[in-house]
This record gives structure tokens, sequence and C-alpha cells, in this order.
């Protein structure tokens, strides 16, 4: 019972949380007593998992409570900026967690991948964390509070996989991002730490060809992908 409590103070903002992750991540941080600011490309989505959550705020414009969704796109600077002036406006202060869920995949082959497909993927899965972890962690400073900052990068930016060298290179930035901000934020109490998972079953899998799929398993001592609640006793 004492986990439950872990969090009953917290603030956190999820980025992604109409997602499979993003909203397991949510799930679980208001299982531990978080308030919970749920932010998603897509609002229903966000709205969605606040709704899960049993939280009023659910329906859009509606007042905020113990959670509350928020509509942004993370890889425009306006949007990151008002999403963490409506969160601080919702709840009073600036979250002291914050989780970078939000991702995309443009998978192609490097000799056909379009510049468009590099350029959103880097804007997205890169560029979003860097104005997500900048705008939270300058209200966390102002405000003079601690925090921690944890970024989901991927397996991918660490050992590569065909088909994704701009995720890949977004998710090696994101590794070094948070190295460095690690460096800078803790002289202000802010921690900054990168999660980097390998396959797990969310809607974000669901364009890879099945005989890739059945191929990487084959690799996974467990012999399947994960799930995104953790399925650590499955
Ligand atoms: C030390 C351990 C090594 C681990 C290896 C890699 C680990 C990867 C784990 C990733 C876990 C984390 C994933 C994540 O962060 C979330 C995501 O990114 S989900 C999306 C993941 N995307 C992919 O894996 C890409 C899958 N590939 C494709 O979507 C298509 O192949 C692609 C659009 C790139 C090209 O399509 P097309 O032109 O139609 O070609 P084919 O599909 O027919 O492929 C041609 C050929 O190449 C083989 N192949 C393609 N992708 C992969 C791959 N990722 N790994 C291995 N092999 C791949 C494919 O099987 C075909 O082989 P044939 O023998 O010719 O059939
Ligand atoms: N599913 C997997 O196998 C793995 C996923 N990851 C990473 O985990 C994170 C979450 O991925 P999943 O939950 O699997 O994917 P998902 O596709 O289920 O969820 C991603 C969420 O991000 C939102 N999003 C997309 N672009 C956005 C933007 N510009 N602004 C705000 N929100 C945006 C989407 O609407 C969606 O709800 C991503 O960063 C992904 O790269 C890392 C390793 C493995």
């Amino acid at each position: 019972m004492a986990s439950q409590l872990r969090l009953r103070s917290a603030l956190a903002l999820v980025t992604g949380a109409g997602g499979g992750i993003g909203r397991a991540v949510s799930v679980r941080l208001a299982a531990e007593g978080a308030a919970v600011a749920a932010c998603d490309l897509d609002g229903a989505a966000a709205r969605e998992t606040v709704r899960l959550l049993g939280g009023p705020g659910s329906e859009e414009g509606a007042p905020c409570g113990a959670h509350a969704a928020f509509q942004a796109d993370v890889s425009e600077t306006r949007a990151v900026r008002r999403l963490l002036e409506q969160v601080q406006a919702c709840f009073s202060r600036p979250p002291s967690v914050v989780v970078s869920c939000a991702g995309i995949t443009r998978d192609e082959f490097l000799l056909h991948m379009s510049e468009d497909d590099w350029d959103r993927v880097i804007a997205v899965n890169l560029k979003g964390i860097f104005l997500v972890n900048q705008a939270a962690a300058q209200a966390l400073v102002s405000s003079g509070c601690p925090g921690s900052i944890i970024n989901i990068s991927s397996i991918v930016g660490k050992v590569g996989n065909m088909g994704q060298t701009n995720y890949a290179a977004s998710k090696a930035g994101v590794i070094g991002l948070t190295q460095t901000a690690a460096r800078e934020f803790g002289r202000h109490g802010i921690r900054c730490n990168s999660v980097l998972p390998g396959f797990i079953k969310t809607p974000m899998i669901q364009k890879v060809p099945q005989k890739v799929l059945d191929k990487v398993t084959g690799m996974i001592p467990m012999g399947r992908v994960g799930d995104p609640e953790g399925g650590l006793f499955m």
C-alpha cells in the first residue's frame, strides 16, 4: 500500500499519453498517486487516457480535476510553450515528473528515404524532446522546484535497425541530449534519464512486416515482444 502514495504530491506531464506506452505510463503514475497532465497530438486520445484514469477533465474544456488532458504538437515551439503554460494554469504548479513518450516512425531504407520522412521523425522524436525538456526545466528552475525528466529513446538508438536511419538517429540523439541535460540540470535538482525499450506491443509496431517481427522476436530471450504494462510476471 505504501507504494500507492509514492507519488501522491507529484504532478506528472506525459506526452504521447494517448498512445500505447504513454497511456500505460499515465495509468501507472496515477495508480501511485500522481496527478497526470496527459498530452497528445490526438486530443481525443489524451482525453480517453484521462477518462481511464477516472478523473474529471476528460471532456474537452472540462475543469481541471485530479487529471487533465491537453492537445499539443511537441514539435511546435509555440505549442510546447502553451502546453506548459496551460498545465501550470490548470494545476498551479509546474510538473515535477515529465515523461516524453510522443514519437513516430516513417520507416524506409536509406536508399529511398524522403527528406520529409527524415525531417518529420527528427522534428517529433528529437526536437520534440528538446522543446519539452527545455520548457519543463525552465518552469521548474524558475519556481525552484526539483524534478525528474524521463525521455523515451529506443534500443534502436543504440544498435540501429534496418529501415530506420531517421528513427535510429532521432533516438540516438535523445540519448545524447538526455546525458547532457542530466549534467546541466543536476545543479537545479532535476534528474534526467532515458529509457531504451525493445519491441513493445503498441500501435507503433502494427506496420512492421510480420517476417521482420518474427526475425527479431527470435532474438528475444522471452520469445515475445513486451507489453506496455510491463507484464513482469506474465
Ligand atoms: C544485437 C541485437 C540486434 C537487434 C537487431 C535490431 C533490433 C530491432 C528491435 C527494435 C525494437 C524497438 C523498435 C522501436 O523503437 C519502435 C519501432 O520503431 S517499431 C518499427 C520498427 N521498424 C522496423 O523494424 C522496420 C521494418 N521494416 C519495414 O518496415 C520495411 O522492411 C521497410 C519499410 C523498411 C522496407 O519495406 P520493403 O521495401 O517492402 O522491403 P521488405 O519489407 O520486403 O524488406 C526487404 C528485406 O529486408 C528485411 N528487413 C526489413 N526490415 C528489417 C529489419 N528491421 N530487420 C531485419 N530485416 C529487415 C526483410 O525481412 C526483407 O528480407 P527478405 O529476406 O528479402 O525477405
Ligand atoms: N512500441 C515500441 O516497440 C517502442 C516504442 N518506443 C518509443 O516509445 C514512445 C511511445 O511509443 P508507442 O506508445 O509505442 O507508440 P504509439 O504510436 O502507440 O504512441 C505514440 C503517441 O505519440 C503521439 N504523438 C505522435 N506525434 C506527436 C506529436 N508531434 N506531438 C504529440 N504527440 C504525438 C501519438 O498521437 C501517439 O498517441 C515513442 O517515443 C516510441 O518511439 C521505443 C522503443 C520501442
